[in-house]
């Protein structure tokens, strides 16, 4: 079991060179490896200002040194953090000084949350909330992560895993208990309203699972329309950089070209397209190819065509919303055929614009929890399902097996309910048979 009980350390702290470098140690030798660099080390989350020195007594750096004794600390184990001039020879220095200490090694990628969570200290929800918090680019994504790393959507699947455990258990003291005299029998009534009440509550949450997508991954709008729409000039305005070609030459436009922005702290990834038309040259057909699919893809099409020029081609209803949007408004009057009217050159209604891209995008995500991995959301399908499979009625042990298997799905989300150990408090609790 040496691999377990292994003292790690790492660079916690981002690109080097940095102002300053944070080294974290941690497992049972922490504090003794970091006092023989440093001297005595408080815990507690003291700071203190050391030197830290090599065997041999010359100086390695000097920096704040703290301490936190196990369980009190972000593993769960003894840890040792030193803040340091963030550079990548201090760094190299150091970390070669404590691999020549017995039982001191380098962590993996993630060890420490591994740790931490095999010390019950996080549960997998909040590893993958902490992950997309340190990732996190746009504020909606932060304000997500926060929600799903701070314990709120663990509480949630907690919560529902007992209700259901809660309701199998009363069904099973009734199974138990079915012949003796002073078991209510409308207790069931009650009983099944409340995991039908748990049944909508975990549809609606499954329902959500598109906004949390793309919180994470970002909001994909396809610019599409007919050869010299301005799309490519929209793209500029909206990026305000040169990204793609501008030309008057129809059918300027050959590859997908991607520009992510941040819409008021909404991640939306816009994609300029091929003019779409009819033609018989082999790059711009596998062009006007990529275009129809990307289109096909997108959670909303922008599609633009000059105002009141003729409508060149019907598009292919998308999955996403459609926009339609006139385009050179320099040149015309506004026109009620469009959604919104706008000219690149004078500027006029790109703020429109904007505001019409971001109502679709709000509309995605209410700012309520919701899962936000592949894996949450088929655990949670699959618990609804054996809901399903409860409320549908039959035999009433069958019933409570599904109860008990959906608990246990929501369970496996956060990788720490015990649903056995949630019976053995809910039973306490009441008192059949006294
Ligand atoms: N007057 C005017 N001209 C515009 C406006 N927007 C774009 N143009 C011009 O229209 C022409 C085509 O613009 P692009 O942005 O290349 O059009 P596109 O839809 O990307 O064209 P393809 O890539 O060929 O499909 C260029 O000459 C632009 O300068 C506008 O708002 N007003
Ligand atoms: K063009
Ligand atoms: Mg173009």
């Amino acid at each position: 079991m040496a691999a377990e009980t292994d003292t790690i350390f790492a660079l916690s702290s981002g690109t080097l060179p940095a102002g300053i470098a944070v080294i974290r140690l941690s497992g049972p030798k922490a504090f003794e490896a970091a006092e023989l660099l440093a001297g005595q080390i408080f815990s507690g989350a003291k700071a203190s200002l050391r030197t830290l020195r090599r065997s041999d007594g010359s100086v390695l750096d000097k920096g704040l040194v703290l301490g936190f004794r196990a369980p009190k600390s972000f593993t769960g184990e003894d840890c040792v953090e030193f803040h340091l001039h963030g550079s990548k020879a201090v760094v190299s220095a150091v970390f070669n000084e404590l691999a020549t200490l017995t039982s001191l090694r380098l962590a993996e990628a993630g060890e420490f949350s591994r740790r931490a969570f095999d010390n019950g200290k996080i549960d997998l929800v909040e590893v993958e909330g902490l992950a997309d918090l340190i990732a996190a680019e746009t504020e909606m994504q932060r304000r997500l992560a926060v929600e799903h790393s701070f314990g709120g959507q663990s509480a949630l699947y907690m919560a529902w895993a007992e209700r259901l455990t809660r309701a199998r258990a009363l069904i099973e003291a009734e199974l138990d208990f079915s012949d003796e005299e002073d078991v209510p029998g409308s207790v069931s009534d009650r009983v099944w309203m409340d995991v039908g009440a748990v049944y909508a509550e975990l549809l609606q949450h499954i329902q959500g699972a598109q906004g949390g997508e793309i919180i994470r991954d970002g909001f994909k709008v396809v610019i599409s329309g007919p050869p010299n729409a301005g799309k490519s000039s929209l793209l500029n305005a909206l990026a305000k950089r040169d990204v793609a070609i501008v030309t008057e030459l129809a059918g300027t436009t050959r590859d997908v070209i991607h520009v992510d922005l941040d819409l008021d702290g909404y991640l939306v990834r816009f994609f300029d397209t091929a003019g779409i038309r009819e033609s018989d040259d082999l790059v711009e057909q596998e062009g006007i190819r990529r275009a129809k699919r990307a289109a096909f893809e997108a959670d909303l099409v922008l599609l633009l065509e000059e105002i009141d020029s003729d409508p060149k081609y019907t598009p292919e209803q998308p999955q996403g919303t459609m926009l339609f949007i006139g385009t050179k408004l320099d040149r015309h009057t506004v026109s009620n055929r469009y959604d919104v009217c706008l000219s690149i050159k004078t500027g006029e209604g790109l703020d429109a614009l904007r505001t019409a891209i971001l109502k679709q995008v709000t509309s995605t995500w209410s700012g309520s929890l919701v899962p936000n991995r592949a894996r949450q959301l088929q655990y949670l399908k699959e618990a609804s399902n054996f809901v399903a499979e409860a409320l549908d009625g039959g035999q009433l042990d069958l019933r409570a097996e599904s109860l008990r298997i959906a608990a246990t799905s929501l369970g496996r989300i956060t990788g720490r309910v015990d649903v056995e150990q949630l019976l053995d408090i809910i039973f306490s609790q009441f008192c059949i048979g006294k």
